[in-house]
């Protein structure tokens, strides 16, 4: 259905292809997924199928691509439309119309499509997506969750044959990410769709390939194969995998299913552990201890939170956002925000930096009310770190950004650029943080916000798009600042990320908060939030791999 005959695409201006020797054949009724490390090209392979690259793109393509049959050199991607539906990265840049029922209807409406079957597609769409409720809202008031939905939806009412998705999960909370992916396989077993789909958590997607596609490194030449043929040998691994190689089990097992059918040895060698106090899970009471000590020295013993809120209620429009919050942020301590898409966690961040007013109840955030407070003032004593670092960022170099950063923060000229060295070294000053990678843009904002040094640091959903390498760097620095004593609260739906740092996990549901405590309690409640590791190895109390690792190695 999707062939790539020697296919290698140079950006405009790139000294090396980007792709080279691509050379794929997808079948048709497939599902595939498109696996390796950021910027190796997963995207560009991606929008080549609907000619986006390098038609929309610029640059050169070499080689051959056709879909069913049409060459994408000789058609158009409008010319392509009725058969390929993509979504990209970013569902903004997506969206045509302003309402959700519209941006459902459009795809169909350009192709000509009879109104009582657009109707159809559309209701049963609306059902099929949890979007039933919102048909009528404004696209630009939706959650991050509720837009990629929409986007989803967009692409499937005019039921083409061939879906690209490019980490079509990456903004859903587990339980919509399972009924998205549900939905996927239900096309391509009753349907014949043809599904071909990036993403960066593989512990999401990977049981429901077909085939995966591992493009290993920049410019390497990519390799199709039977999922866990690919995953015994791949650099970018789910959990589950993970620990399937460090136990030894052959073959590989892809499911939590099959991991604990396996598991029993590997149970018994970890019988009567328990996790590294420098891990999460035992981290747990830590930070309160530690600032117990240093708190009792300043002031009767009560450690200052760095943010507040009671009874918080925050209106939305029409939206209940939030309603009776109470949620108290002590230094040192990481707490991880979770919760359905528009639970309303964008909405307490927001809250917590100024963003957004209280309707009735209070917000503190280091003594101040932030919505009143002078942005010059606040950037002292709270930072975020929005869902899209781009949002921060509005220099076109990266010198000139964190110039930008010293300024704001009135801090000592060099201070920004300093951090970012720090936590980046091979970021050069003259780039423009628009070509920098995910993961390099989300580390910029990053330095830009603690050029204050804020001691309450906010982060929307931080590993959005960012691979398991940039994964495992960015939870080192919040590691470090968090022993340095900075409070953080990150809204994730990152189950193995929370897992992996949060001290403390708070549950949000429909603007209120259900659950609040130690991570490893919290998480492991409940199926949707569990990591991997705990599904795989309870009723014992591990929570990553690698604090497995380190229990074998005792
Ligand atoms: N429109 C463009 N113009 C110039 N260079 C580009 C363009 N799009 C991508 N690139 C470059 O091509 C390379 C491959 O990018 P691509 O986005 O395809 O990688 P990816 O594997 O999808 O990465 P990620 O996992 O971070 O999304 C990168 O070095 C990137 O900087
Ligand atoms: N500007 C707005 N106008 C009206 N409603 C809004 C607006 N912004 C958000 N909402 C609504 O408020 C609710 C909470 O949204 P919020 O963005 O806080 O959710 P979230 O938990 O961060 O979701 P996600 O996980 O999808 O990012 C949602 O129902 C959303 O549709």
């Amino acid at each position: 259905m999707i062939r790539f005959e020697n296919v290698s695409v140079t950006y405009d201006g790139a000294a090396r292809p980007a792709v080279r020797d691509v050379d794929l054949e997808v079948p048709e009724g497939e599902l595939v997924l498109v696996v390796g490390p950021s910027g190796v090209g997963k995207s560009t392979v991606l929008g080549a199928v609907g000619g986006l690259v390098p038609h929309f793109t610029g640059g050169t393509l070499r080689g051959r691509v056709t879909v069913a049959g049409r060459d994408t050199r000789t058609h158009k991607p409008r010319e392509l439309a009725d058969v390929v539906g993509t979504v990209g990265q970013d569902p903004l840049s997506h969206f045509v119309t302003d309402t959700v029922e519209d941006e459902l209807a459009y795809g169909m409406e350009s192709l000509g499509l009879a109104p009582d079957v657009m109707r159809r597609r559309v209701e049963e769409t609306l059902d099929l997506l949890g979007l039933a409720d919102l048909r009528d809202r404004h696209i630009s008031t939706l959650s991050g969750g509720q837009q990629q939905r929409v986007a989803i939806g967009s692409v499937l009412t005019p039921h083409p044959k061939v879906l690209v998705l490019d980490e079509p999960t990456s903004a859903l909370d587990p339980a919509a990410a399972e009924e998205v992916l549900a939905v996927l396989q239900r096309l391509v077993h009753d349907l014949g769709t043809t599904v071909l789909m990036a993403e960066h958590r593989l512990e999401r997607v990977v049981q429901y390939a077909d085939q995966v596609v591992l493009l290993p490194g920049p410019g390497e030449r990519p390799w199709m194969g039977a999922p866990a043929d690919v995953m015994a040998v791949s650099p970018v691994c789910p959990p589950v995998v993970e620990l399937g190689r460090l136990a030894g089990w052959s073959p590989l097992p892809l499911t939590v299913r099959d991991a604990r059918r396996r598991a029993a040895p590997l149970r018994e060698r970890l019988e009567g552990g328990r996790p590294e106090p420098d891990t999460a899970a035992a981290r747990t009471a830590a930070p309160a201890r530690r600032l117990f000590g240093r708190a009792k020295k300043e002031n009767a013993g009560v450690p200052e939170p760095v943010a507040q809120a009671r009874s918080l209620a925050v209106r939305r429009d029409r939206v209940q956002a939030l309603t009776r919050v109470d949620l108290t942020v002590s230094p040192g301590e990481t707490v991880a925000l979770m919760g359905r898409n528009g639970a309303g966690k964008s909405t307490l961040l927001g809250a917590l930096v100024g963003l957004v007013a209280p309707s009735s109840g209070s917000v503190r955030t280091g003594g101040a009310v932030p919505h009143r407070t002078r942005p010059r003032d606040l950037v002292r004593k709270v930072g975020l770190v929005p869902q899209e670092p781009r949002d921060l960022l509005y220099a076109d170099t990266v010198a000139a950004e964190c110039a930008a950063a010293d300024r704001d923060a009135e801090a000592e000229p060099g201070t920004c650029r300093a951090l970012l060295g720090e936590l980046l070294p091979s970021v050069a000053d003259d780039m423009h943080p628009r070509d920098l990678s995910e993961g390099q843009r989300l580390t910029l904002a990053l330095a830009v916000v603690l050029t204050a040094r804020p001691p309450l640091l906010l982060l929307d959903e931080p590993t959005r798009g960012l691979d398991y390498a940039a994964k495992a760097r960015l939870t080192a620095i919040l590691r470090r600042l968090a022993a340095e004593g900075h409070a953080i609260v990150m809204a994730t739906h990152d189950v193995e990320l929370a897992a992996e740092l949060a001290h403390r996990v708070v549950l949000l549901a429909e603007g209120e908060v259900i659950a609040d405590g130690p991570s490893a309690e919290v998480v492991v409640a409940s199926p949707a939030f569990a990591p991997q590791v705990a599904k795989i190895l309870a009723p014992q109390p591990w929570l990553t791999v690698a604090q497995v690792k380190e229990a074998l190695e005792r």
